[in-house]
């Protein structure tokens, strides 16, 4: 591995004179000696990474423009890399997306965020009680999933204060995989459940504020602690866990957990109404009566019929007409 000084490669970034528009007529930047690396969080433009065991922090070279890096990002890394005290690093190309988790702040918000990249699997986390289970915000994460092309899992936490029957009832039977836990007890068979569920996947975790997300990820990643101390110690900076993702591995098994920032909401602006539906499976096969081009929000949609004759749960088509109906009329959710 080759180590550049200061200014050695400084002809690579420099991809075109800032204002002008003719050709290239140098070679495009190859960075033949990068090396691979994980973003694992970022704060303030600083990325942080692992590069093989080290962790070190980036920012990104200014070819990138404003292509976004986030966290479970592959980038490939310039600079120094050797992930000593001080040292700084440059990003200077992002590895193709498997996957692009987006929200937005709301429906109405044109500026749809990227949360985590590389996810294979979005972790709903849900509080039984304290606060109350939300399962319009459930819904959207889940149509945010399905849009992502992510397999959701549907985590219901505090099972010590309330009983997870109700939520199960509805989200039990559509085929969503779900855990309920509790950190009263945490038991080997509990959390052993839960590594199942994410060993050898990326997985995202989601929820509300105050759901219990960090006293879970705490209980499967012991280590936590030590490796978020360890990304402190590098950066120098404050907590991170409160402002960025933060992807931690799995301590016995191949895998990621990407632990987010509680959400107050999910914000589908992003997302086409037509495709809301098919996050939805248990109504999605009565659209096929709809008319053509059907909101599923008006008058002839054939999705009535098919929960009136017991197909599904009325209040899974309350639940997908109040989601469409946000997207319209500037409601909160
Ligand atoms: N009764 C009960 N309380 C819990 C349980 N899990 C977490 N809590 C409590 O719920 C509160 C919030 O937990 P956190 O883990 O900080 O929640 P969070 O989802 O990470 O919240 P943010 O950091 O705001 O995103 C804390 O006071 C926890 O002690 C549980 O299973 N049962
Ligand atoms: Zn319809």
């Amino acid at each position: 591995m080759r180590r550049y000084g200061k200014n050695t490669d400084e002809d690579d970034i420099r991809v075109r004179p800032s204002g002008r528009s003719r050709p290239r007529t140098h070679r495009r930047p190859l960075h033949e000696d990068a090396v691979e690396g994980f973003v694992v969080t970022v704060d303030r433009g600083r990325l942080t990474c692992l590069v093989e065991d080290r962790t070190v922090v980036a920012m990104k070279a200014r070819e990138l423009g404003r292509k976004g890096v986030v966290v479970g990002d592959r980038v490939a890394i310039v600079g120094d890399h050797s992930g000593r005290p001080d040292t700084l690093a440059r990003i200077v190309r992002v590895e193709e997306r498997r996957s692009v988790l987006r929200r937005t702040a709301d429906d109405q918000d044109p500026f749809e965020r990227v949360v985590v990249a590389n996810a294979d699997q979005l972790a709903i986390v849900t509080s039984l009680a304290d606060p109350e289970p939300r399962p319009r915000l459930i819904d959207r994460c889940l149509v945010g999933a399905f849009d992502a092309g992510l397999d959701p899992l549907l985590i219901l936490t505090k099972s010590d204060l309330a009983s997870p029957e109700t939520l199960l009832e509805s989200y039990g039977t559509i085929g969503v995989r779900h855990v309920v836990t509790s950190a009263e007890s945490f038991d080997d068979a509990t959390l052993g459940r839960v590594r199942e569920l994410l060993k050898d996947r990326v997985t995202a975790f989601v929820g509300h504020s105050g759901v219990g997300k960090t006293t879970l990820v705490n209980a499967l990643i012991p280590d936590r602690a030590r490796a978020t101390g360890h990304v402190n110690e590098v950066t120098g900076r404050g907590r991170h866990t409160t402002t960025s993702a933060l992807a931690l591995p799995l301590p016995d098994d191949p895998g990621w957990v990407i632990d987010t920032p509680g959400v107050r909401s999910f914000g589908l602006n992003h997302v086409d109404p037509a495709r809301v539906v098919l996050a939805f499976p248990d109504l999605e096969p009565g659209t096929a009566g709809c008319p053509r081009s059907c909101s599923h929000d008006e008058e002839g949609c054939a999705l009535d019929a098919w929960v009136a004759e017991g197909h599904a749960d009325p209040a899974r088509l309350y639940s997908l007409r109040r989601l469409l109906a946000t997207r319209e009329r500037r409601e909160g959710d």
